[in-house]
């Protein structure tokens, strides 16, 4: 699936908002009284015109005008510390419902099935961040905006009761503003819906430039990204300028709108003054009721193209939560004390977007302690035997058990405790070493995380710097060598002392003496353990006692290691 096909779907109010709003229930209940009081202080102003004009000028009641400002002054007053505390309110409920909104998405973020992962990582991470498009709307005038909405029909209510069918002014016009809106809305729709898809794939080249500075300086990709980079930023300034066109039509029409309000209103109410049907004061104080009937539609006009970005950006952010999650559908189990048995039954699997199966009729069953080897050449499906086995990726047919328990209806996080890995791509967090080994769990402590520490041989060269383990690594541990890099990852998968580890080229990096170092004093920790190394090198072949040999995603071979390393290369038996 493209970015593209990413902002199409459309679906109703998810629960993932609206019970945050729910639990804002009671500071929603205030913001809208102190729309109500608001609203009505608004009149008061026009109010407050009427009389002096009618009863005040006539008469020179200069008493009656003192006391009438006092009391204006005392709404003045009482309407700034509403419209204060009525923003206040909305901030706070909008940061509650960002904190929490920000939890569950960063949550289904962390339990999204990598077979349903669609788009770059660089779209996925712009998806997650249009969280800040649906804050700044909960956090922004724009919500004042639309609670003030409904109060129109209120000022229409006392422009009929103070001009009669002055009324019919503003009646006329506030459909046809709103008119403009409804026509204008669904090409605003499109164009944000197309804004947005362009914003992912800015954020996509963004991302992996940024991500692969050091390949893309040493490959020479410059111009292909720079190309990529400048069309993005051109589709995004094309979309951005018919946006503001669009919603400039609505902005416009609803200044004019106000100017004809205001127009009319005094146009017709001079007829009804000659008629006497209607006083100066009266006349005046319609004139801005009028305006301020059609305001509240201005306001939202300049805000529409914000009110539907947080649309797309809901719709986004809504397809990412209600994609199903990893782990089963019912209670997930958690395995109290697992012995190590991996057993692979009848097992196919091809890769999301695939035609070839990575894996075909896979079989084996490991036994508990049991030292396995998965040799193969390039693109075997070796590492895709550890994604399966970790939970990454589901079989498309066929089990993976763990102690007779199919995986599936494991709990995806307790599996990967019980069964620690080191994996090829070896990642480091930014934080400290200490950091890295311990990931927050909190049964490593100092001695655990030492310990791991000292086997997987990170303490040669990390115990040799004050304070070494509180050493800050930059981002992914760049800053370190390959090598050291293996060596942190292999002590935060042996700290926990897990039952069962999958270990893919964990010595890569790492030089003939440091290997050797590290298989020597792997040989004692790895008793009564399962172990499974994915390997290219014979060195990590001495732990184990049985190899498995993959071939275009089939086992082509099974059996103890000797006899098996004989067959595939007869000279070693005739060196022997
Ligand atoms: N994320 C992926 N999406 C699509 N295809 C993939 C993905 N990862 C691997 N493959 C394909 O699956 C096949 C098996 O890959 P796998 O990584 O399991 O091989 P391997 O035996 O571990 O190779 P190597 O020794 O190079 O690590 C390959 O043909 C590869 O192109």
């Amino acid at each position: 699936m493209s970015d593209d096909q990413l902002v199409g779907e459309r679906e109703g109010f998810a629960p993932w908002l609206l019970e945050p709003m729910r639990r804002n229930k009671d500071i929603y209940i205030k913001v809208t009284l102190a729309a109500v009081l608001i609203n009505i202080f608004a009149l008061t102003s026009s109010l407050f015109t009427m009389v002096v004009y009618d009863r005040v000028l006539p008469n020179n009641a200069t008493s009656s005008l003192v006391a009438l400002s006092i009391g204006f002054a005392l709404i003045v007053i009482f309407d700034f510390i509403l419209k204060m505390l009525r923003s206040y309110f909305v901030d706070v409920a909008g940061a509650r419902i960002d904190r929490e909104v920000g939890e569950s998405v960063f949550d289904r973020l962390l339990n999204i099935r990598l077979d349903r992962k669609r788009g770059s990582t660089g779209a996925l991470a712009g998806i997650v961040r249009e969280q800040e498009t649906l804050r700044d709307f909960f956090t922004s005038a724009t919500l004042s905006a639309v609670v003030d909405v409904p109060f129109i029909l209120l000022t229409m209510v006392v422009i009929a009761i103070i001009g009669g069918w002055l009324v019919l002014v503003p009646i006329v016009l506030v459909p046809l503003v709103i008119l403009v809106g409804i026509v204008t809305q669904p090409a605003m729709e499109r164009l944000a819906t197309r804004a947005m898809s362009h914003a992912l794939h800015k954020q996509s080249v963004l991302v992996e430039t940024i991500g692969g500075l050091e390949t893309v300086k040493t490959a020479g990709a410059s111009p292909i990204l720079t190309g990529r980079w400048l069309r993005s930023i051109e589709d995004n300034s094309d979309i951005s300028l018919r946006q503001r066109l669009i919603a400039n039509i609505g902005i416009t029409a609803s200044q004019s709108a106000q100017m004809v309000s205001f127009a009319a209103v005094v146009v017709v109410g001079v007829e009804m003054i000659a008629n006497r049907t209607l006083t100066m004061g009266g006349l005046i104080a319609c004139s801005i009721l009028a305006g301020r009937a059609v305001a509240p539609l201005g306001t939202i006009a300049q805000l529409l193209s914000r009110i539907t970005a947080t649309r797309t950006a809901y719709r986004q952010l809504n397809h990412l939560m209600q994609g199903r999650p990893e782990g089963p559908d019912g209670d997930p189990l958690r395995l109290a004390k697992v012995a190590g048995k991996i057993e692979f039954r009848n097992v196919h699997f091809r890769y999301p977007g695939t035609p070839e199966k990575a894996l075909e009729n896979i079989n084996f069953t490991i036994n508990p302690g049991e030292h396995v080897a998965l040799i193969g050449r390039v693109g075997s499906g070796k590492t895709t035997i550890a994604k399966l086995l970790l939970g990454l990726y589901e079989p498309e047919e066929g089990v993976i058990l763990l102690d007779g328990t199919d995986i599936r209806q494991l709990d995806p996080v307790d599996l990967r405790r019980k069964i620690a890995s080191v994996m090829q791509d070896t990642l480091l967090l930014s934080g400290s070493v200490r950091e890295n080994i311990a990931l927050g769990r909190e049964e490593i402590d100092d001695p655990a995380m030492l310990e791991a520490s000292e086997l997987a041989g990170t303490h040669q060269f990390i115990g040799q710097i004050a304070n070494g383990y509180d050493r800050r690594l930059a981002d992914r541990g760049e800053g370190l060598s390959g090598g050291q890099r293996q060596s942190i990852v292999i002590a935060r998968a042996l700290a926990a002392k897990p039952p069962v580890l999958v270990f893919d080229e964990p010595s890569s990096g790492m030089d003939t003496q440091t290997e050797n170092g590290l298989i020597e004093r792997l040989d004692a920790e790895l008793k009564e353990r399962t172990f499974i190394v994915i390997t290219h090198r014979t060195p990590f072949l001495r732990l184990t006692s049985r190899v498995i040999l993959m071939d275009r995603g089939k086992v082509l071979m099974d059996g103890p290691r000797d006899a098996v390393l004989d067959k595939i290369n007869p000279a070693r038996v005739a060196k022997s």
